[in-house]
């Protein structure tokens, strides 16, 4: 089993001005995919990806990912869990002042050693097409490029899920589709799950299955 998340329920706040954003939410993914998580904004989409990569903690119920359950990891094992993660967010979230290669390798720098890690982040930024921009900063990129750097941070350290935020929601229509394409074919060259948040429906459309979450839930589909 991939990911088998189980009547998840998270609270922000107490009291009177408490939000649930997640209310009973179960979901399971049997073997390696690419899974859209659509909904109205405020549905739930982008905690369920953030308990999944261990960045938040839910309030009840389990998250397993390949067998571990998140919500029992602490310290070590914690960082340990975020590292089998990628993560890619629609503000790209890459460093300023580092270089793409630096910023494609920074998942790797504290283990291995330096000649390799960078031969690994080289080889990820030719994947993507931008061997040749290995020493642009971001801010000397564009947006999509930005977004390849980002995708090619995300692979660097073998993840066995790969989580997008409106991965495409900063990019015009060309570059969405590119960027898109790319995605799915590193996440299905690396083995991994992605789960995609998304608002657009060609990008769900494009996924191997799509989950529907209303109010905190997974909405039925019959
Ligand atoms: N840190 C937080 N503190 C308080 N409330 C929060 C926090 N994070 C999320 N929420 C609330 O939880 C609910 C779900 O938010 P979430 O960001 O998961 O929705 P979403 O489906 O990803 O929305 P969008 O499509 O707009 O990104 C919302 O009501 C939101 O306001």
């Amino acid at each position: 089993m991939d990911i088998e998340v189980r009547d998840v329920t998270r609270r922000f706040g107490s009291g009177g001005g408490a939000t649930d954003a997640l209310r009973g939410l179960s979901l399971e993914v049997t073997e390696p995919a690419a899974v859209a998580l659509v909904g109205t904004s405020g549905s739930g989409k982008s905690t369920v990806l953030n308990l999944l990569g261990g960045l938040d903690r839910a309030t009840s119920g389990s998250v397993a990912v390949r067998g571990t359950d998140v919500t029992t990891l602490r310290g070590r094992a914690l960082v340990e869990h975020r590292r089998r993660v990628g993560f890619v967010f629609q503000a790209f979230h890459l460093v300023p002042g580092l270089t793409a290669v630096e910023n494609v390798a920074l998942p790797l720098v504290p283990r291995g050693r330096r000649g390799d890690t960078y031969r690994r982040a080289d080889a990820l930024l030719e994947r993507v097409g931008l061997a040749g921009r290995r020493d642009a900063l971001p801010g000397e990129l564009s947006g999509g490029q930005r977004q390849r750097v980002a995708i090619a941070r995300a692979l660097v350290a073998d993840p066995v899920l790969v989580l997008a935020d409106e991965p495409t929601g900063n990019l015009d229509t060309e570059n969405a589709r590119a960027v898109l394409d790319l995605l799915l074919e590193v996440r299905a060259e690396a083995g991994a799950t992605l789960l995609v948040a998304t608002h657009d429906p060609d990008v769900a459309a494009r996924c191997d299955r799509t989950v529907r979450i209303a109010d905190g839930r997974v909405e039925d589909p019959g």
